[in-house]
């Protein structure tokens, strides 16, 4: 397996609509690495769903190079275009899965039917086309389900199914573009888990286009975050979640990290009280803390604000703590909690 699964190098992509240009994807480069999970978040019309209809050519870029899987299956630069062949590009999208909002299941057929006419042209006898297809259900817990009709099923069985049918030809990239957008917080939380699981059983990559962060936040490995068709920020969870300073991903993940925001919500001054900002990766370090400050170095630490998110299964605390104690002994309580891991932000005079 290539160890990248999509590569975009300069990718834009234009619309010409009444005499203007709309610049739906804007100069975007960046890679995907395979069996990860990978977040494509931003607000609507960010150029999300633009951006990942050129892995497999649905969209052709205006300029720019894709490659997926190792193989380059678009370039369009001052020299030229150079395009992957129309039946190469056939073979090569059976490796690409795809699920969307709207499940697209055909009505009249069952359950097992929709997953099995994936397989229509895989070349196997139909006896088998009928075996696989019931693995892929039983793959996504719908073995009960197989002579049901759509109509019968629930949004979440539904998408279920169109998972079921994407997987039909070993895709090694899976793309759910707002695939949990139509379904409750439950169905959504399953959906999302059953993406986790195919990814760690089978290796697949997820590629996960969403605006919703909770889902980013569930089961997402990496992010990147589109605004106005580029690509402003990428990183882990915590690098974009828990660190990022920069205003427009702030504004779209929320700002559960953002001291400031928090302390202005809650209209308490900044300039006049010691308050320092401590954010740590492990739950159970929380309490120690405050003891250990007065305990060891008499400095008193009263809570102003205290949450944790959780990151796939990482938890991570905030807490704004008013510190009061001898300038030296905080200052050397600060130094023994950076020791222990926790991230210190010195609040007092920040704007
Ligand atoms: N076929 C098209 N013709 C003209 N404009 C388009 C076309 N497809 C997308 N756009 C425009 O390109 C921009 C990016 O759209 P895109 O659908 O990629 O955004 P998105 O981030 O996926 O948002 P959403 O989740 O709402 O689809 C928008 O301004 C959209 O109106």
């Amino acid at each position: 397996m290539t160890e990248t699964s999509v590569n975009f190098k300069n990718v834009s992509v234009d619309f010409k609509q009444d005499k203007q240009t709309i610049h739906a994807v804007s100069d975007v480069s960046f890679s995907i690495p395979a069996g990860q999970i990978f977040g494509i978040a931003g607000y609507s019309g960010a150029g999300k769903s633009t951006l990942v209809r050129t892995i497999n050519l649905l969209q052709q870029p205006t300029s720019g190079e894709v490659s997926v899987l190792g193989k380059q299956f678009f370039k369009k630069d001052e020299h030229g275009t150079t395009e992957i062949s129309a039946r190469e590009l056939r073979t090569e999208r059976r490796k690409i899965g795809m699920i969307f909002q709207h499940y697209n299941l055909l009505n009249q057929k069952t359950v097992l039917e929709n997953v099995a006419f994936a397989l229509k042209h895989s070349g196997l006898k139909e006896k088998k086309i009928a075996a696989k297809a019931q693995q892929l259900l039983a793959d996504v817990g719908l073995s009960d389900y197989a002579k049901h009709y759509p109509a019968q099923l629930s949004g979440g069985q539904q998408q279920r199914v169109a998972i079921a049918r994407a997987l039909a030809n070993d895709p090694e990239i899976l793309i759910s573009d707002e695939a949990t957008s139509a379904l409750d917080p439950e169905n959504t939380n399953q959906i999302l888990d059953l993406l986790k699981e195919l990814n760690q059983k089978y290796g697949l990559t997820v590629i996960l286009i969403t605006h919703e962060m909770d889902a980013i936040k569930r089961i997402c490995d990496q992010v990147v975050i589109m605004d106005q068709g580029k690509v402003v920020e990428r990183g882990s969870l915590i690098e974009v979640f828990v660190e990022s300073t920069n205003p427009v991903t702030r504004k779209i993940v929320g700002n559960d990290f953002d001291a400031l925001a928090i302390l202005q919500s809650m209209n308490i001054d900044t300039q006049s009280r010691n308050l320092v900002k401590l954010v740590y990766y492990s739950q159970e370090i929380s309490q120690p803390i405050i003891v250990d400050l007065y305990a060891k170095y008499q400095v008193s630490a009263s809570i102003v604000y205290a949450d944790i998110e959780e990151f796939g299964s990482q938890p991570v605390g905030i807490m704004i703590v008013e510190l009061n104690g001898d300038d030296d002994q905080v200052r050397t309580a600060l130094d023994y909690l950076k020791q222990l891991d926790v991230q210190v932000t010195e609040l007092r005079g920040a704007k």
